[in-house]
């Protein structure tokens, strides 16, 4: 692949491993998650998430997806517990879509597809650095959560109203005083499994934990992503939809239940 990495035919995932080889890797991600195959493993500890909404600071639209960076300087946005040990700290929050209401997430649940999944992404604090981490097989942990069409979801729309200063490649806007735990759902059930970035460089570095309980957003919301576009201020516009990877193989990878 001469050119960069997108979502396109020519330059899609299935392209990806011309210039990622660990795409064909035995910890890939996303994958399909099949509930009846997850084993419920009691010593798994609920999940711990603080966040200080000082810590939040921009809005990105990156050409890929958009994202929301945090300070990650102390331990005041952090996760803790779960299926993880030590701490790790919140570094930014993105989402994957699709181009309509019967597809966008990332991870499926027996097969089925949500329109929207969001990634909040954390690295662990006994490496120096989010870059350092990222590439170390412990170094990060996404928590995965299904938006699943619905009711008007009033806990996105600070975020959804944030998208027009951000609409091409490149753009972004101060965010602040944001609190993503608003954009959780009430039950921190999760299935958990290693697993990888879901972009290039698709670092097999990621203790995957993905809730079980989908937050809602509607359909007239879902417009709202799929406003932004893949390209930057003067080149031809491509609005930015199906910016999700499709699971990939298990390759003998157990995935585990908070939950029975
Ligand atoms: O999509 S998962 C994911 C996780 C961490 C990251 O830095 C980028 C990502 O795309
Ligand atoms: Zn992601």
């Amino acid at each position: 692949m001469s050119h960069a990495w997108g979502y396109a035919p020519c330059n899609g995932p299935d392209k990806w491993v011309q210039d990622f080889p660990v795409a064909d890797g035995p910890r890939q991600s996303p994958i399909d998650i099949v509930p009846s195959q997850a084993k419920y493993d009691a010593s798994l500890k609920p999940l711990q998430l603080k966040y200080d909404p000082a810590t939040s600071k921009g809005i990105l639209n990156n050409g890929h997806s958009f994202q929301v960076d945090f300070a990650d300087d102390d331990d005041r946005s952090t996760l803790t517990g779960g299926p993880i040990s030590g701490t790790y700290r919140l570094r930014q929050f993105h989402f994957h879509w699709g181009g309509g209401d019967d597809r966008g997430s990332e991870h499926t649940v027996g097969g089925t597809k949500f329109a929207c999944e969001l990634h909040l992404v954390h690295w662990n604090t006994k490496y120096p650095s989010f870059g350092d981490a990222a590439s170390k097989p412990d170094g990060l942990a996404v928590v995965g959560v299904f938006l699943k069409i619905g009711a008007d979801n009033p806990q996105l729309q600070t975020v959804l109203d944030a998208l027009g200063s951000i609409k091409s490649k490149g753009s972004q806007t101060t965010f602040s005083k944001f609190d993503p735990a608003i954009l959780l759902p009430p039950s921190l059930d999760y299935w958990t499994y290693d697993g990888s970035l879901t972009t290039p460089p698709l670092l097999e570095s990621v203790t995957w934990i993905v809730l079980k309980e989908p937050i809602s957003v509607s359909s007239s919301q879902m417009y709202k992503f799929r406003s932004l576009l893949f390209t930057a201020e003067g080149e031809t516009p491509c609005c930015m939809v199906d910016n999700y990877r499709p699971p990939q193989p298990l390759k003998g990878r157990k995935v585990r239940a908070s939950f029975q």
